[in-house]
């Protein structure tokens, strides 16, 4: 074996996968139908890693929502309200991931949160005292027989015990500790099944290993694959890493008898520097993580060798990709909107197989051909610099990262000028992006629907959400984000410097994806992005209509990024861009502007002492210059969902928006006892009822949020809203649950009067 990969996007080239899954969902299709487009999918990619050359293409690798649900079904952690439903395991499993209810049940979605430093996101598996883990190895094993069938042997590949616990949840007193003797007989169990079935090599997802670890994490890292390894018999086992590098848990590592250790060359720094101090163990294989599985651009062969040359000459190699395909779009070939010049620098999933067998060919077999035709994509200059964009960010100063007055300065003027009620209502920005709306967007891509109509078309929809939220009551109003396609590819359409695929999608939770648009060259502003629509919505109502934009880092970390300047400075480009559309916004009238950075949390470093100097100390900034310049009246709103944000509170307060939403329902409003400890100063929407999920909130349901949220944040720090956009859910429902909102909210507001 000299190439490997770690898994294979699961989607289908053309989202089959996802619209399978809608219908059913619908009732439209049936699981029979759904399972064979699944089998479909994993077909094509086995025979795509089989053509490369691949001699294990991975299994298991599918997943009809999440790969950490499927391991919860493996384990059968299973939460008893879920078992009780007595429904079918896809059922069940579907239940999970989205809630369910119907005229008899009524049962919430479990917690949805970003896999590490990804815009993918996982079901949080959790854990009580009740449940009884039990190994469930059927869907390993008829993954493995179904691709035999096609004459092709895998390597199946799940998440390992460690970091399931770490990124667990425990409820009714549970620990961790529990756990450790049920899941090594699970995985021993596993195990011993592949080994029945003459499976060659089962591959273990460890990612969390390259967060910081301590003793105890260390301990229990080994005391749980001690005891699993001692199952070994002829199946070896791959412990597979990724997302950075395992600098306190390498010697660990190699010191337990796995026969494979997979370590991230691209993001792991320090990966090099462990290899070339402590060594490598002849008699294990290290799977080398060397062609980026985040990004887009072709692989520089010539830098892969350089770090395949500085190790130690004995190493017993495999080439491989740094992290899961998963996170990359399918392939370039669906591309038929960018000229030749601009693809050939990039290599999307089912390229970066094609780099591998070449760069086995260069390695292993000392082909140059290949080196020196890829050598041509890095020399010369692939773009011209900006010169002028570059010297406006050398002459920023202080006061360019400071809005004046003070924030309790503005938080008067603005009482002054908003004259809000207390508990104000409002919402994240998008509503429903129904089939009717995105079938008139596509027919105005295809020339079919003019622009006039189309036009025409997105004004009748925001007057009518207008019209609507004014109904209920609604405090601050939104357009709606109609004439978005997405909140960041909108904006990547709208910017120079930037390019945008057709088809280059990428999952980001369950059946949702997004087509990260790319970062070509410098980024500027040639026109206005949303104020034509800002300024219509504002003149249909005398409410406040908010503005919507999606801030710098957001925007950076949800495109596919260059890789030859830093990610400070392209988001420094991107902040004086939205700037420009802050004040022209300011200038068209209105009055409350939100700038999203949903993704702030993202690209953290996962180790936390790298925290600030590698990424707040110029993300947070960044934030700060777009709204620096704005009237003291001017309201700034900023949104994040999805991230655990307990520990980077005052990070967050440090942004100087005067009013940020959380995604905070999920996850219980666990966030709340962070702000009041950290005395956040800034006026806070935790959000009161959760969106990805289509369940509808009763009215007494968001009362009870609302009361938990007054038991830690003053009231007039209170902001009433839904934890994030509305745009995935059905218009029926998103109206009903805003009533509600709006009901509960007017009932509280009674109260303090
Ligand atoms: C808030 N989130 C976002 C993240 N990242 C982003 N880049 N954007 C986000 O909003 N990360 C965290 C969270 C959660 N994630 C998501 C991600 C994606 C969606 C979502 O609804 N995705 C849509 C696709 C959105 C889009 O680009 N739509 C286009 C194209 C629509 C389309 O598929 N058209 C079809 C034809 C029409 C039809 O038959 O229906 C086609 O082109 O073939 C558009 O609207 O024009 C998804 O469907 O997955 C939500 C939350
Ligand atoms: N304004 C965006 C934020 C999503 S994170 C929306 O409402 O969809
Ligand atoms: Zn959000």
């Amino acid at each position: 074996m000299t190439t490997s990969i770690i898994g294979f996007p699961r989607i289908g080239k053309n989202r089959e996968l996802k619209f399978a899954t809608e219908k059913y969902f619908k009732h439209d299709l049936s699981q029979e139908s759904l399972e064979k487009t699944a089998k479909e999918i994993r077909i094509e990619n086995w025979n795509l890693q089989k053509q490369a050359e691949i001699e294990y293409p991975v299994s298991n690798d599918f997943s009809f929502y999440d790969q950490v649900l499927d391991t919860s079904r493996f384990l059968n952690a299973i939460p008893k309200r879920f078992q009780d439903l007595n429904l079918n395991a896809l059922e069940t499993y579907f239940a999970m991931a989205r809630g369910l209810q119907t005229e008899k049940i009524d049962v919430k979605a479990l917690p949805m949160k970003k896999w590490f430093n990804t815009n993918y996101h996982y079901i949080v598996p959790e854990l009580s005292s009740e449940t009884q883990i039990k190994a469930s190895t059927d869907q390993i094993l008829e993954s493995i027989l179904e691709a035999r069938k096609s004459g092709i042997e895998t390597r199946p590949t799940l998440v390992g015990p460690y970091t399931f616990l770490k990124l667990a949840t425990y409820t009714e007193n549970a620990r961790p500790e529990d756990f450790i003797a049920s899941f090594q007989t699970a995985y021993k169990l596993l195990l011993n099944e592949l080994d029945k079935n003459n499976v060659t090599w089962l591959q273990i997802d460890e990612p969390a290993l390259v967060l910081e670890q301590n003793d105890a994490d260390l301990e229990l890292f080994k005391t749980l694959y001690q005891e699993i390894l001692k199952e070994k018999k002829t199946t070896k086992v791959l412990l597979q890493t990724y997302f950075g590098d395992v600098r306190d848990a390498y010697l660990t590592l190699l010191a337990l008898d796995f026969d494979g250790i997979g370590l991230d060359f691209v993001e792991g720094r320090e990966s090099l520097h462990l290899i070339e101090r402590y060594g490598f163990p002849e008699n294990k294989i290290l799977f080398a993580g060397l062609v980026n599985g985040k990004n887009i651009w072709k692989n520089n062969y010539q830098k892969t060798l350089d770090i395949i040359s500085q190790w130690p000459k004995n190493i017993h190699f495999v080439l491989s990709t740094s992290c899961s395909l998963q996170h990359v779009p399918v392939t370039i070939t669906s591309e038929t909107q960018l000229s030749q010049d601009i693809l050939n620098h990039f290599a999307f999933a089912t390229e970066k197989l094609q780099e591998l067998h070449e760069l086995d060919a260069i390695v292993f077999h000392g082909n140059t051909a290949f080196l020196v035709e890829n050598e041509r994509y890095f020399t010369g200059n692939r773009i011209k610099k900006d010169d002028a964009l570059a010297q406006k960010i050398d002459h920023l100063t202080a006061l360019d990262f400071e809005r004046q007055p003070s924030f309790s300065k503005r938080l008067e003027i603005q009482k002054e000028a908003l004259k809000l009620p207390l508990l104000p209502t409002t919402t994240i920005g998008s509503f429903p992006q129904t089939k009717e709306i995105r079938v008139a967007r596509l027919a105005h891509k295809k020339n079919e629907l003019s622009d006039d109509a189309y036009e025409q078309f997105l004004k009748e929809k925001i007057t009518q959400w207008i019209k609507f939220q004014e109904e209920i009551g609604i405090d601050v109003l939104v357009h709606g984000e109609f004439e978005r396609n997405d909140m960041v590819e909108y904006f990547g359409q709208q910017l120079s410097g930037y390019v945008f695929t057709q088809k280059a999608w990428v999952q980001s939770y369950g059946t949702r994806c997004v087509k990260p648009p790319i970062v070509w060259g410098d980024i500027r502003r040639p026109n206005p992005m949303t104020v034509k629509w800002s300024k219509f919505a504002q003149e249909q109502t005398q409410k406040v209509m908010k503005g919507m934009l999606t801030g710098p880092v957001t925007i950076l970390n949800w495109s596919f990024p260059r890789e030859d300047i830093s990610l400070k400075e392209s988001t420094l480009q991107l902040a004086l861009a939205i700037q420009e559309e802050v004040l022209d916004l300011e200038r068209a009238g209105i009055r409350i502007i939100q700038i999203d950075e949903a993704a702030l949390r993202e690209k953290l470093p996962l180790r936390k002492s790298d925290w600030n100097k590698e990424y707040l100390d110029w993300a947070i900034p960044a934030f700060r210059l777009v709204h620096a310049k704005v009237k003291a009246e001017t309201q700034i709103h900023t949104h994040m969902c999805y991230s655990e944000f307990t520990d980077i509170i005052p990070a967050i307060d440090a942004m100087d928006a005067d009013v940020i939403s959380f995604e905070a329902s999920r996850s219980d409003l666990s966030i709340l006892d962070s702000l009041k400890e950290n005395h956040f100063k800034t006026l806070v929407g935790p959000g009161v009822y959760d969106i990805h999920s289509p369940r509808i909130p009763s009215v007494e349901e968001i009362e009870t949020q609302i009361e938990r949220i007054l038991e830690k944040v003053p009231v007039d720090h209170v902001w009433i809203n839904p934890d994030c956009g509305l745009k995935t859910r059905a218009s029926k429902e998103t109206k009903e649950s805003l009533a509600h909102l709006s009901e509960a909210a007017k009932t509280y507001r009674k109260k303090y009067l």
